[in-house]
């Protein structure tokens, strides 16, 4: 445990929040893929085991909004929709170009897509693709919910959306067309693109915690080929493909060009939004 639980403690009661969790009691939840080790460098370091918990996306957006976690690296699009949530670091998840990461695979051309699985370990690329496929291309699909153990062969729709670690890896089929969303976006829009970024409900005092995210973002960017190196084996990669990954097709600061990609994202999910019958997944048959 840090020194600065003390300031933490501190914060708390200065705030007359009693019902704020201290850093001793702060749950942090980070996503458990490659593409977050940069942010969460060393963290573990200022935080108790069990205070830290590593999960996929959708569900730590889901352990933040029933309070099983105060601050979580949650998908973008979750933030949208909760007024009780506000962003507490610079630190984030975002692209300025090809993501790697998120792709979109067809068997079909993209103007044909009628029926689409959706990678359940995401929000925002759900909504992302959904959006562009729509803006571009007219397309409103049935959507299916893919199963994080599910691979794009168990998959029998028109088209798969897959994020994370699983992502980077080339498919075992043929397809006929395959999108990076984040090249995708980044072109049609000429902005970057915000997947993930550390939020916190409201009443969660931000002091040391931004501090601490600022710094294990800072210390991870300064390591990024020994986290490649140590990352890259598990996920059956190259360290050379982890590191180029890591150092040009994920950006992780939060700038003035993100904010203004994140607030175009979000008026054209609250487009598609109007049409809430369009938005139900079902389950994969
Ligand atoms: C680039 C990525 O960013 C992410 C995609 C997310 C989403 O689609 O909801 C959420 C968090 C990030 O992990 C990725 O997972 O590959």
């Amino acid at each position: 445990m840090s020194g600065s639980t003390l300031e933490w403690d501190a914060a708390c009661s200065a705030n007359g929040r009693e019902d704020s969790p201290s850093l001793s009691y702060v749950r942090v939840g980070a996503v458990s893929y490659l593409n977050s080790k940069p942010l969460i460098e060393g963290l573990g370091n200022s935080l108790r085991e069990d205070q830290l918990v590593l999960d996929v996306p959708s569900r730590l957006a889901d352990k933040l909004s029933v309070g099983n976690l105060d601050v979580a690296l949650i998908p973008s699009v979750e933030y949208f929709s909760r007024p009780d949530y506000k962003i507490i670091s610079d630190a984030c998840i975002a692209t300025r170009g090809p993501v790697l990461s998120v792709k979109l695979y067809s068997r079909l051309p993209l103007g044909d897509i009628r029926t689409l699985a959706l990678d359940e370990g995401s929000r925002t690329s759900v909504a992302l693709t959904r959006v562009m496929l729509q803006e571009r291309y007219g397309v409103i699909p049935e959507l299916i919910r893919l199963p994080m153990t599910a691979t794009t062969k168990d998959a029998k729709t028109d088209a798969v959306l897959l994020i994370g670690d699983r992502a980077i890896h080339p498919p075992q089929e043929h397809f006929v067309e395959t999108w990076d969303l984040g090249e995708e976006w980044v072109n049609w829009t000429g902005l970057p693109f915000v997947f993930a970024m550390w939020v916190a409900r409201k009443n969660v005092p931000e002091s040391p915690l931004v501090q601490l995210l600022e710094q294990s973002r800072n210390r991870g960017l300064k390591n990024l080929q020994q986290i490649a190196t140590r990352e890259a084996k598990p996920l059956g990669i190259s360290e050379e493909t982890a590191y180029n990954y890591l150092k040009d097709n994920l950006h992780f600061q939060f700038g003035s060009a993100e904010w203004n990609g994140l607030q175009l994202f979000r008026e054209l999910v609250g487009q598609l939004e109007e049409n809430p019958e369009l938005t139900q997944t079902k389950a994969i048959q």
